[in-house]
Parts: C-alpha cells; structure tokens; sequence
C-alpha cells in the first residue's frame, strides 16, 4: 500500500507525520526503524501518528514513536507540529486542539502570529513518575556514571527526562554520557538526558540526548524539564528562553500546580508517498 505522510519539524527536531483518521495503516517496529533511517528511508527523529480519539471530549488521539521503533508517552516539539498538521490537512479548523497522548491530555493552541503554544501540564519530580530509583524526591539526586559521581534532577514531562547542569554546552560531553545515562539501571525505562546551561535567571543553552533516536536539534519535553528543574533547584525564574541547537521556545511556568505552557514554531517541509512493505 502506499501511505501518505508529511515531513515537518520543530526548530529541527524532524518528524514524519501520518495521518490514520483517513487512512489505515498498522506499522511494526522494524518498519518504523527503516523510515527513520536518513539513509535507507525517510529519516526523522520521531514518527507522530494521527488517530481518532477514544475518549469522546478529545479532539484526537496523538501517539509518538521513537526513530528505534519504541513508543513513547509525550513529544513536545511534535504536539506543536500535531497542532499544524491537523490544521493544515483540514481535519479540524478549531484553533485550540485537545489531544489524548500515552503521558496523559495536552491542549494545543494555534496563534495568530503561527506558533503553538502547548500546555503541557504540571512537571512532576517523584522518581516513581519516571521512574527512577531513588528512596526520596529531591531537587538533586547523585547518580554514578562510568566512575564520576554526578548531579541530576529528574522530572516527568510525561515522558522521563535527567538534566544535567554542565558550564558549556559547546563542550558538554553529550555523546560520551548521554548514551550512558539514558540506559542507567536506575532508568528502568530508559531516559532523556538534558544538559542545561544557566545563562541567566531567565535564560538557559540546552542540548538534549533522547532517548530512542540519540542527540536531536532540539527537544520541546527536555526545554520544559530544564526550566522545572532549574527553576526548583533556585537557578531560574519564570519565564525562561531555552535556547537549542535548531533555535529557541519560551517556557512559562508559575510553578506550583500551574500548568507549564512552551511556546516556538512548527514547520512544514514537504509531503509524501511511500510504499509500506
Ligand atoms: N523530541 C521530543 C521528545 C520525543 C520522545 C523522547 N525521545 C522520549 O523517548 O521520551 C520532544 O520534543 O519533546
């Protein structure tokens, strides 16, 4: 069969993105390994699907998987992408979009000026939440990593995140730890790794290595998790500019039981056919 698909990204994290309201489709792991490969197959960071809603007060529902075939509770910089998309294909014209996603509902607003503003919930700390093997919640926790000691805060966006507080992100060692970290013991489900530099209270450099496609221009969930670790370790103040490697979001979060809104662009890049095995 051939299956329709748009590519589209969010400040370069890349995504192909299909649409199963109108069309059928059942894709298996190895499938989704081989479109994601920049080589061999279409290439992205994350397959995002479009699927009719269970929970009839829900607009849609939005399921995400990795570019190594494992799927995934919550997508940041694709929920921005998911609001356009469904937009631009006429699947619905409203403006602010509810979507049901395996890391519970998030809501989608499309702007005037073209950007989406996401609200992506409340930031939760409790290691049961990622999970992450700890006896207590605190803002730090120390985790051995191949013979050093390191600092890490921990917080669920829906989906498990490690931030990492380094000096530089030009000279972070993302691809020496991050590998090592996403698969830690303590990680049963494996974990995104962030590494944060504070620049100011209002401002931080991020690059993130997720889990399940490696280091990424940018990741939406890891922005929103820096800012809610460095905002509760004292380090930051609301709101905050996270600055990525594909460019930048603003993140809005009063704290408390608020819910954490992240704002930046969603682009188009070009449509497709592709014949499924
Ligand atoms: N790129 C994403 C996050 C995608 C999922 C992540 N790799 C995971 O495994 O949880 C974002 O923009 O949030």
């Amino acid at each position: 069969m051939l299956l329709h698909f748009t590519k589209m990204h969010g400040l370069g994290n890349d995504f192909m993105v299909v649409d199963l309201v109108t069309q059928r489709a059942r894709l298996r792991d190895e499938q989704i390994r081989q479109l994601a490969d920049r080589r061999f197959g279409i290439g992205f960071d994350q397959l995002l699907v479009v699927e009719p809603p269970r929970d009839p007060d829900m607009d849609f529902r939005y399921r995400i998987y990795n570019a190594d075939g494992s799927e995934v509770e919550n997508c940041g910089n694709g929920a921005r992408c998911f609001a356009r998309f469904v937009r631009d294909q006429r699947l619905t014209h409203k403006r602010e979009i509810h979507v049901e996603t395996a890391g519970g509902p998030l809501t989608l607003v499309m702007r005037e000026d073209g950007q989406v503003t996401v609200d992506m919930g409340n930031p939760c700390f409790a290691p049961e939440a990622l999970p992450f093997d700890a006896a207590e919640d605190r803002p730090l926790h120390r985790l051995e990593v191949g013979g050093e000691t390191l600092e890490i805060g921990t917080v669920s966006m829906g989906n498990p995140h490690a931030v990492l507080r380094v000096d530089s992100v030009d000279t972070a060692p993302v691809e020496r730890l991050g590998p090592m970290i996403e698969h830690h013991p303590r990680f049963p489900r494996r974990v995104n790794v962030g590494f944060m530099q504070v620049v100011s209270p209002h401002e931080i450099r991020l690059r993130v290595f997720e889990r399940g496609s490696g280091e990424t221009l940018a990741c939406g969930t890891g922005a929103c998790a820096a800012v809610a670790s460095g905002m509760r370790q004292g380090l930051l103040e609301n709101p905050v500019t996270v600055h990525l490697r594909g460019g930048d979001l603003s993140i809005d979060w009063p704290g408390g039981d608020a819910p954490l809104l992240m704002t930046g662009p969603a682009e188009r890049v070009f449509e497709g056919r592709i014949a499924l095995a």
